[in-house]
């Protein structure tokens, strides 16, 4: 049974004086259980709320099914908590308290014995740093005792909200590092939302990118890449434009290859939505230009983000013609 099924779950916020906020949009979504599940999507589109429909913090609209853990949320929700650890918001500890301290004091309110707290404390790897009080610690650090204290009561999904929000390069790779561990555990299932791409393309075997509240794409990493892949094809010919006028004169659409900092390179031509690489080749002799390189297009997860996303531009959805 998967860890998290969501079938056609909407929700819309409604703000006094303000127009509806359609968040989620008949969204289907499902996290198989094990591994590191991306959950990805731009600023907007949706995935906190969706992390917050799925632990019971707000109501969907009521249409849909949503099950975790293979319970109903929101009735069968009070079964199945336990087995769920969530970091959804910078979680609240006493500053003057040790890493330790802030730990056993939660331990004990939901029962967990401290032998449990040195084990989520080795696992985040601040034992050596558990005596030292929470105030002192760097964000990386913080951040790693909010998953151990989410990890206490040895779940079987932890859900990560945006965890490395705020953090520096050091703090990023500890939790990124973290996140690879508890993965390859093979008893936790790890929901990991991210806007950050190369986050998700580096620690997730699954990934579901959302886009103005729906799910526009799932699977395993490498298959959404293949799949946003393998239509494009580069080429370099030595007079790109005129090559490029030839092609887009034959039907297909064209764009610049990109340097790193992102900038357009026409010294390369992408060819969008080429079903055979041989048609190019063949346009293009016609026409008296000899490839010097022709290539299928291997984007990284952020080209196939951008390409998948393209058409669903995120920033709300606010409903036309709806009063609050
Ligand atoms: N409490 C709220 N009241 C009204 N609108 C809201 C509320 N929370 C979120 N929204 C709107 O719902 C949409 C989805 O927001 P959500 O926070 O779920 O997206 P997100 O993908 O988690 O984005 P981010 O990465 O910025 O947190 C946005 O348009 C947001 O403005």
């Amino acid at each position: 049974m998967p860890a998290v099924q969501m079938a056609g779950v909407s929700k819309t916020y409604r703000r006094r004086g303000g127009m509806p906020q359609k968040a989620l949009d008949s969204l289907d979504l499902v996290v198989e259980n094990g591994g590191v599940h991306g959950f990805l999507g731009p600023n907007g589109s949706g995935k906190t709320t969706t992390i917050r429909v799925l632990l019971g913090l707000v109501a969907s609209d009521g249409d849909g099914e949503i099950r975790l853990l293979d319970r109903p949320v929101p009735a069968g929700l009070p079964e199945v908590i336990g087995g769920v650890g969530a970091l959804v918001e910078t979680p609240l500890f006493f500053p003057n308290f040790s890493g330790r301290l802030n730990l056993q004091l939660l331990a004990e309110t939901a029962g967990v014995s401290r032998n449990r707290v040195e084990e989520c404390l080795e696992i985040v790897d601040l034992r050596d740093r558990a005596d030292d009080r929470f105030k002192g610690y760097s964000l990386g650090m913080k951040q790693r005792l909010g998953i151990a204290a989410a990890l206490l009561k040895s779940p079987r999904l932890l859900i990560l909200d945006e965890p490395s929000n705020g953090l520096d390069p050091a703090g990023i790779r500890d939790v990124r590092e973290l996140i690879r561990r508890l993965g390859r555990d093979g008893r936790t299932t790890v929901l990991l939302s991210s806007h950050l791409l190369a986050e998700i393309q580096q620690v997730a075997d699954h990934v579901s990118i959302l886009a103005r509240g729906r799910c526009v794409a799932s699977g395993p990493v490498h298959e959404v890449l293949a799949a946003a892949a393998s239509s494009d094809v580069r080429v370099r010919v030595p007079d790109p434009s005129a090559a490029a006028a030839v092609i887009t004169g034959a039907g297909f659409r064209v764009s610049p290859g990109t340097f790193p900092d992102g900038s357009p390179d026409w010294s390369v031509i992408v060819v969008h939505a080429v079903t055979s690489p041989a048609d190019i080749t063949r346009l293009l002799a016609e026409h008296g230009h000899w490839l010097e390189e022709l290539t299928r297009a291997t984007p990284d997860l952020e080209s196939a983000f951008l390409a998948i996303t393209q058409d669903h531009p995120t920033a709300g959805n606010p409903i036309p013609g709806s009063a609050a």
